[in-house]
């Protein structure tokens, strides 16, 4: 059992379900099962009224799962002593603290929900035939069983949420780190790319008849995505991001029929002049920050998996604000214990080291790539669909399997691996998706390996 789970918060639960109040007990259980449905309505219709707490909650989720969840947890939250088990009660309430600060949802929408639970208890209580003393009592022991968990379940989100925010620092500090003056170099040479391809077009013509945006090309992405967190106090962020949206704003008129040739160039020449900007700021931003080398896996150099709640959180977040969906693929090498007992150990690191290379150069620069530990290692690919993650992901199994690997003494082998993928579909909390990958990829396993399989819910 966790620390958080007080000796002293134990007692006062146990004081609060003994045997005198038994009676008491005995009627908020009965009332709460018969009605747990209703409660539970009333607390969702009540929460969807609102728009701060509508936005953690689709009307969906409420109805395929959380109304179900929330009975759930409020009659095990009821139970007569001799029924349940106290401590994994409590560690309950502890849990659903967790997954709150994961979804970071605020504590006062929490707070307004247990009092909603109170007030329709109220209500059923009026209800019943109870003279009135019985019906207070019941009502103050309803109150404090809840006020309980709810102690509880702040605590845990406290403790989680101070834990991410030191991880986000060093991940901050990290990904300014990773390898500053070559992401500098790629960045720069991207966004040069980018402006190529458009007076490209402007001179030539564009098939589709439209530029492709800044912030969706490499450069954007990446800075969207990475850049913009890793340099989030300077000014020189908030000053790319306008001209990135500047920028944007006029694409329209460089190709445009309807523009004359004066007007045309005049937005080439802004655009010039904001893309200068932006290298500019980024020269700054990339100076001025310093090498730190924080965080990185030792022996692979990718991502260490504690910055994972950190990418996979923002992650979410992104989606929610742009309508945008993601991909998480877990890659674990086939048999790769073989390898460490037919070449040593020394050979198997070396093995990870290479595969590890493979996926980094394989992917775009505005995605993570995660070690996770041995030989299992996670991609998040960010702003994507599911047919194209697919593709992605059967394009990183086809480069292991392809890859000759050099070991010690001049010798070669192959590996494969097999690939769990999955889409973020709108759940908040990140262990949801990182579960169905892990689903997807025992499946892979099973399926003989060397393959990718999607996750659905028939895998559950
Ligand atoms: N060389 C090396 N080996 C590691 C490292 N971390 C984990 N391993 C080894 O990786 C092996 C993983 O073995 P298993 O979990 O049985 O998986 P597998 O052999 O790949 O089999 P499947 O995943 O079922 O295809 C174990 O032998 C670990 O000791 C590491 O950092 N370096």
């Amino acid at each position: 059992m966790q620390r958080l789970v007080s000796e002293r918060l134990k007692s006062d639960w146990q004081s609060l379900v003994q045997e005198q109040h038994a009676p008491h007990l005995n009627i908020i259980t009965s009332l709460v099962e018969q009605h747990s449905a209703e409660l539970a309505r009333y607390f969702y219709a009540n929460m969807l009224s609102d728009d701060d707490a509508s936005t953690f909650l689709s009307h969906d989720e409420v109805k395929q799962r959380l109304s179900k969840s929330l009975q759930r947890w409020l009659i095990n939250l009821f139970q007569v002593p001799e029924n349940y088990d106290l401590d994994a009660t409590l560690q309950q309430q502890v849990k659903v603290g967790e997954v709150h600060a994961r979804i970071k949802l605020p504590i006062h929408l929490v707070l307004r929900g247990a009092r909603c639970l109170k007030k329709h208890f109220a209500e059923l209580l009026q209800e019943q035939a109870l003279d009135p003393a019985t019906q207070v009592a019941c009502f103050q022991l309803y109150s404090d069983l809840i006020d309980i968990a709810m102690e509880l379940m702040s605590l845990a989100y406290t403790t989680s949420t101070e834990a991410g925010v030191r991880s986000e620092e060093i991940y901050r500090m990290y990904s300014i780190a990773q390898n500053s003056a070559a992401e500098r170099e790629r960045q720069k040479a991207a966004l040069l790319n980018w402006e190529n391809k458009l007076m490209f077009q402007h001179t030539f013509g564009s098939e589709s008849g439209q530029p492709s945006a800044l912030r969706l090309c490499e450069f954007g992405l990446w800075f969207h995505h990475k850049g913009a967190h890793a340099f989030a106090d300077y000014k020189e962020t908030k000053l790319i991001e306008q001209a990135i949206t500047e920028i944007d704003s006029r694409l329209g008129f460089v190709l445009s029929e309807q523009q004359s040739p004066t007007e045309k160039l005049e937005a080439l020449r802004f655009i010039r002049s904001q893309t200068q900007a932006i290298q500019f700021h980024l020269d700054e931003l990339f100076t001025r920050s310093s090498e730190m080398d924080h965080g990185r896996d030792v022996l692979t150099h990718l991502l260490n998996r504690k910055f994972l709640p950190t990418v996979m959180m923002r992650q979410i977040a992104h989606a929610r604000a742009h309508n945008s969906r993601f991909a998480a693929v877990i890659i674990d090498l086939d048999y790769f214990k073989s390898i460490n007992d037919e070449f040593g150990h020394e050979a198997g690191d070396s093995v990870l080291q290479q595969v590890s290379q493979l996926l980094m150069s394989a992917c775009r620069s505005s995605d993570f790539v995660f070690r996770m530990g041995g030989e299992e290692f996670l991609v998040v690919l960010v702003d994507i669909e599911e047919e194209a993650a697919f593709q992605v992901a059967e394009k990183l199994r086809k480069l292991v399997a392809k890859e000759k690997i050099h070991l010690p003494e001049n010798k070669t082998t192959k590996v494969t691996a097999s690939l769990g993928l999955t889409l973020y579909s709108g759940h908040p909390d990140y262990q949801v998706i990182l579960r169905e990958a892990d689903k997807a990829l025992y499946q892979a396993k099973n399926n003989g390996r060397n393959s990718t399989v999607i996750y659905s819910k028939e895998l559950n």
